[in-house]
């Protein structure tokens, strides 16, 4: 089992939950990069967009993952929902860590979304679907194993993967 897991996937898939309830199962640290970045940035992610851009919080992005994938202690690390956009970035997750993509209905992510001051979240449904569409391909190349949520609990989602990691 490599000791380096990492989840992608798009805005509201449920990253974040399962990631740290997988690492709470595998007995592994917990790394959620969009936090790592707002901590190393002292700034909120919406406010890291304003000040910087997307480009700036992509740069921060690549920071914090390489270093979460550099090795070291067992560790989950839920990426953000972009994090897969970077070349370099798709070549950390292929080559360092066993890769989980979370794939839920694009419809409930939508609605899920539509919450929090989120940057990049779209306007519209089709403006959602339309990012999400350039953003599939490369959830699948880097992805070592894509659940499938169809609204099952994230329990059960992070039982499917501690199993699948298990082997
Ligand atoms: N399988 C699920 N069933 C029900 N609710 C879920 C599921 N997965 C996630 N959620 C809920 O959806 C919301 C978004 O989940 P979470 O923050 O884990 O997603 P994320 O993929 O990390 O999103 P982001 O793109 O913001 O990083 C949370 O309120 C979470 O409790
Ligand atoms: O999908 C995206 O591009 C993003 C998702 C979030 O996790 C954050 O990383 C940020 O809001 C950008
Ligand atoms: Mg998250």
């Amino acid at each position: 089992m490599k000791d380096l897991v990492a989840i992608v996937g798009y805005m509201g898939c449920g990253k974040s939950t399962v990631g740290r309830l997988l690492a709470g199962r595998l007995g592994a640290a917990f790394v959620d990069l969009d936090e790592a970045v707002a901590r190393r940035a002292g700034r909120s992610i919406p406010l890291i967009f304003a000040e910087r851009g997307e480009e700036g919080f992509r740069e921060l992005e690549h920071g914090e993952l390489a270093a979460a994938l550099g090795g070291g202690e067992a560790r989950v690390v839920a990426c953000g929902g972009g994090a897969v956009l970077r070349e370099d970035n798709r070549r950390l997750l292929r080559e360092r860590a066993a890769t989980v993509f979370l794939e839920e209905d694009l419809r409930l992510l939508y609605a899920r979304t539509r919450a929090a001051d989120r940057p990049l979240r779209g306007a519209s449904f089709e403006e959602f679907r339309r990012r999400y569409e350039l953003r599939l391909p490369l959830y699948r190349e880097v992805a070592d194993l894509t659940v499938e949520v169809d609204g099952r609990g994230v329990e059960e989602v992070a039982g499917e993967i501690a199993r699948w990691l298990r082997g």
